[in-house]
């Protein structure tokens, strides 16, 4: 089992450039399988999601090389098979392959898709949209199918019940090769999507309207990569280390953001009295004393990100007061509060989804358990301030989606062991 050693309280300080959007990442690794030629990414993050992604395309033939940040994927010999199951376990995104192998094929059967618990996380949207299309879906064994070989898939109008990342890119990876056109209502706004559909189009796809409440897609024949496309900067991830840099931070830059991304985050910051400057491409965050308490509430694009929730709580510990996230995306997703107050940090949810952070300034190290993703991201920034050491376990859920953590922790100064992970397994 994978662990973080972190000796804490010694600032972080320097310049931490962020990787590609692990949340784009692992939509155009499945959506690489619908054109006809390779295509290669840049700025591709090495996280281990991107790993078992890899994994799923060779069990269907499909050779891909990752080297430094540059993703090759050669879907030209793609052949049907049956996923492994482990693998597709592993990450939530693996339901991108319903859509991918849908729109290549016709159809697709693919196991319930894994991923970190944060409760409830039904994928009833995407089958919506799936059936809307004309696929006959049913599901046996924790095994779904997919199914419109018969009359093929054609253009719906889709009205999505619930605002969902998820299910509109799987909706899009469906329709894009689709006869006729598609319609989706009601969907995500996530600049992730936006990165999707502009890979797509530069394949020759004809997706409008991604960013806005409603997307059109009129289907084309065939897709073809004709340049490499770069992955758009993970806003997650950049807002982890702004949280890290203003809560215990002498001076850091965070170099390769694009700061329209994180607006929501940013001005829940510069409402605290953080000290930032904002660039083209860069933001520096600067010592910040004192520090307000402030009230976050996650929403969809452009909302306060529910990924940030647990990260942006470190800081919170500063503030001089308490302060309430009301957590609407996954009332469940809570599950750093027990390990921080481990750690000796003052929080609590005694409603679903309605969490207070109090000042608590000085945290100890000790044992703590990265529960899900953020969850470890929350308990990484905890661990840096903490007086001595603090291990975190299972901290795979953090490498699942982090790129380079240790290369960039250490590099901002944080004294720290990643044990139990093949680390020449991230980087292929
Ligand atoms: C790989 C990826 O991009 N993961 C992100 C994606 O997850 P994911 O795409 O799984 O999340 P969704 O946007 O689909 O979920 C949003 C909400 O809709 C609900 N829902 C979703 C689909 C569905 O068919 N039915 C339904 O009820 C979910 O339970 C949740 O309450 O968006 C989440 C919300 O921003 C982020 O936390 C995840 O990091
Ligand atoms: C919940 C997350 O990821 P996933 O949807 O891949 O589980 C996340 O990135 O915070």
């Amino acid at each position: 089992m994978a662990k973080i050693i972190i000796n804490g309280g010694h600032k972080v300080a320097g310049q931490v450039t962020i990787g590609g959007a692990k949340n784009s990442t692992v939509a155009l690794i499945p959506a690489a399988i619908l054109a006809d030629t390779p295509v290669h990414f840049d700025n591709v993050p090495q996280i281990l999601d991107v790993k078992n992604l890899q994994y799923i395309l060779a069990a269907m033939n499909v050779h891909s090389n990752f080297h430094d940040g540059d993703l090759t994927i050669d879907p030209t010999t793609i052949k049907e098979a049956p996923l492994p199951a482990t693998a597709i376990k592993s990450l939530r995104a693996s339901y991108y392959f319903m859509g991918a192998l849908l729109g290549r094929f016709g159809r697709a059967t693919v196991t319930f898709p894994g991923g970190d618990n944060l409760g409830s996380r039904p994928i009833d949207q995407h089958i919506k949209g799936f059936e809307a299309l004309g696929a006959t879906v049913t599901e046996k064994d924790d095994v779904i199918h997919i199914d419109a070989s018969e009359n093929g898939l054609k253009g719906a109008r889709i009205a999505l019940d619930t605002v969902s990342v998820g299910a509109t890119i799987n909706i899009i990876l469906a329709a894009v090769r689709a006869e006729g056109q598609t319609i989706i209502e009601n969907v995500a706004k996530e600049p992730e999507i936006i990165d999707i559909a502009t890979f797509l189009n530069n394949m020759g796809a004809n997706i409008r309207g991604a960013g806005t409440d409603t997307i059109r897609i009129t289907g084309v024949e065939s897709l073809k990569a004709q340049n490499t496309h770069t992955v758009i900067p993970d806003r997650i991830e950049a807002g982890t280390y702004m949280s890290m840099a203003a809560a215990f931070g002498d001076g850091v830059t965070i170099q390769n953001v694009i700061p329209e991304h994180l607006e929501s985050y940013t001005s829940k910051l510069i409402e605290m009295g953080v000290d930032m400057q904002i660039g083209e491409d860069s933001i520096y965050i600067g010592p910040s004393r004192p520090l307000k308490p402030v009230a976050i509430k996650t929403m969809p694009y452009p909302g306060f990100a529910t990924d940030l929730q647990q990260p942006i709580t470190p800081l919170l510990f500063l503030a001089e007061g308490e302060s309430t996230i009301i957590e609407t995306i996954y009332p469940k997703r809570i599950r750093h509060i027990a390990e921080l107050r481990r750690m000796g940090a003052e929080l609590s949810s005694l409603n679903p989804g309605e969490i207070k952070v109090n000042h608590s300034e000085r945290l100890v190290g000790t044992t703590v358990e990265a529960a899900e993703i953020r969850a470890g991201a929350a308990l990484v920034i905890a661990a840096i301030m903490a007086d001595g050491q603090t291990v975190i376990d299972n901290a795979s859920h953090i490498l699942r989606g982090y790129d380079r953590l240790a290369e960039k922790l250490r590099g901002l100064g944080v004294d720290l062991q990643i044990e139990g992970v093949d680390l020449i397994n991230l980087m292929p």
